[in-house]
């Protein structure tokens, strides 16, 4: 039987790993559409020569991606995005599904900055949306980047507001660093695994 396969998403900052982290902790299998995007940007060929044919072969000096070059392109520039966008999504949808399938949980978490923008969500049998104000986000990026805050809205201004999103998730999670996040994950996994099992 094939797990649920369950959208988590949240702006930057907003916290969705640490809230992912929690769910892992619950037993849930957690996929990190980032880190494996900036996996598949190296390893998978045809991405990777996409990006170059696209960017030049100063996006890999040493054969190492530039995440910094990269970033200053993409955040600065929307045809830039989504020109990587088109290129990595596709290829992250697809790695996902393979992981999915290898799993044996009652379902299993994605968890993507931009799994709404992307129209990602729509393949997901329910979306999580983790919350928490602007200014906290912000705050948050600066300390665990050492970034300033410019950069941290650049991307901010990339993505949807939460307002936005919040329309199309079926869980919303509150992540203001006041409201304590295990009891809301705890209802939010009984549903879920509730669901599960009625689909089985
Ligand atoms: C530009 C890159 C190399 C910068 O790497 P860096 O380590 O600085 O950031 P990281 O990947 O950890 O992303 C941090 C946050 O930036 C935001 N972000 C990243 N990519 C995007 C994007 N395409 N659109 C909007 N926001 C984004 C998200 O909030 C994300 O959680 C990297 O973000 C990247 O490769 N982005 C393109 C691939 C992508 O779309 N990834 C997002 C989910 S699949
Ligand atoms: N409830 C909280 N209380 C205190 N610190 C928090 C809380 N939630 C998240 N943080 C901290 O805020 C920072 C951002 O959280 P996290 O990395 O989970 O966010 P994210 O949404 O995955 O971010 P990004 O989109 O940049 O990948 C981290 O340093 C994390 O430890």
């Amino acid at each position: 039987m094939k797990p649920l396969r369950i959208g988590i998403t949240g702006g930057i900052g907003s916290g969705k790993s640490t809230v992912a982290k929690v769910f892992e902790a619950f037993g849930i299998p957690c996929y990190y559409a980032d880190s494996n995007a900036k996996r598949l940007m190296v390893e998978d060929d045809e991405v990777k020569s996409d990006l170059i044919a696209y960017f030049g072969e100063e996006l890999y000096p040493d054969g190492v991606l530039n995440r910094s070059w990269l970033a200053q392109k993409i955040f600065e520039s929307e045809e830039d995005r989504q020109f990587v966008n088109g290129v990595v999504h596709p290829a992250v949808a697809k790695d996902f599904e393979r992981w999915a399938d290898e799993q044996s949980s009652p379902y299993v978490l994605r968890e993507a900055a931009i799994l709404f923008e992307t129209g990602g969500y729509k393949t997901s049998d329910a979306n999580i949306l983790v919350t928490a104000p602007e200014e906290v986000r912000i705050e948050r990026v600066m300390n665990r980047d050492g970034v300033d805050e410019q950069s941290v809205v650049a991307r901010m201004r990339s993505q949807w507001s939460d307002e936005h999103k919040s329309k199309l998730a079926d869980f919303i999670i509150l992540n203001d660093g006041n409201s304590t996040l295990i009891p809301q994950v705890q209802t939010i996994h009984e549903a879920i695994l509730s669901r599960a099992n009625q689909a089985n």
